[in-house]
């Protein structure tokens, strides 16, 4: 197959994303925990290291969602029907997200733990 050209290229990779925008309620979701990251960041004006990290775990969440959703759609693909294999498989592209979300949970916890005392204490 002849491929494509680069501007074309980065067209499909953009569908790719307004689909899963679209069309996945846990992609919109940590979309949404993306919109208030960034509210938090100006906010509470995070140094640029802490604005790197936490921009860091918000697109390490976004990348493994979409590709748990890419292995889900190749296994309803090769196998629509109930089989154990498909449910492992599945099952461990679902507990990439869960590893993850953990470490961004963590990492949120670490950053914005300090600015949180000084707001309420
Ligand atoms: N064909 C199948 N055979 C066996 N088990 C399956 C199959 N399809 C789904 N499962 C089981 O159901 C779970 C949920 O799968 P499903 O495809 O519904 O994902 P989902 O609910 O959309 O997940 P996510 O919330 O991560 O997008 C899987 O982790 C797996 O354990």
């Amino acid at each position: 197959m002849k491929k494509p050209p680069f501007h074309k290229s980065v067209q499909f990779t953009f569908r790719g994303i307004i689909w899963i925008l679209k069309n996945e309620r846990n992609f919109q979701f940590h979309i949404l925990g993306l919109i208030i990251n960034l509210f938090l960041i100006v906010f509470l004006g995070l140094s640029n290291t802490e604005t790197a990290l936490i921009l860091l775990c918000c697109f390490f969440v976004l990348v493994t969602e979409t590709l748990n959703t890419c292995v889900e759609k190749i296994c309803d693909y090769i196998q629509p029907k109930f089989d154990s294999r498909i449910g492992i498989i599945k099952d461990l592209a679902g507990g990439a997200v869960m590893l993850a979300t953990i470490s961004a949970i963590c990492v949120g916890a670490l950053v914005y733990w300090p600015y949180l005392k000084l707001l309420f204490y």
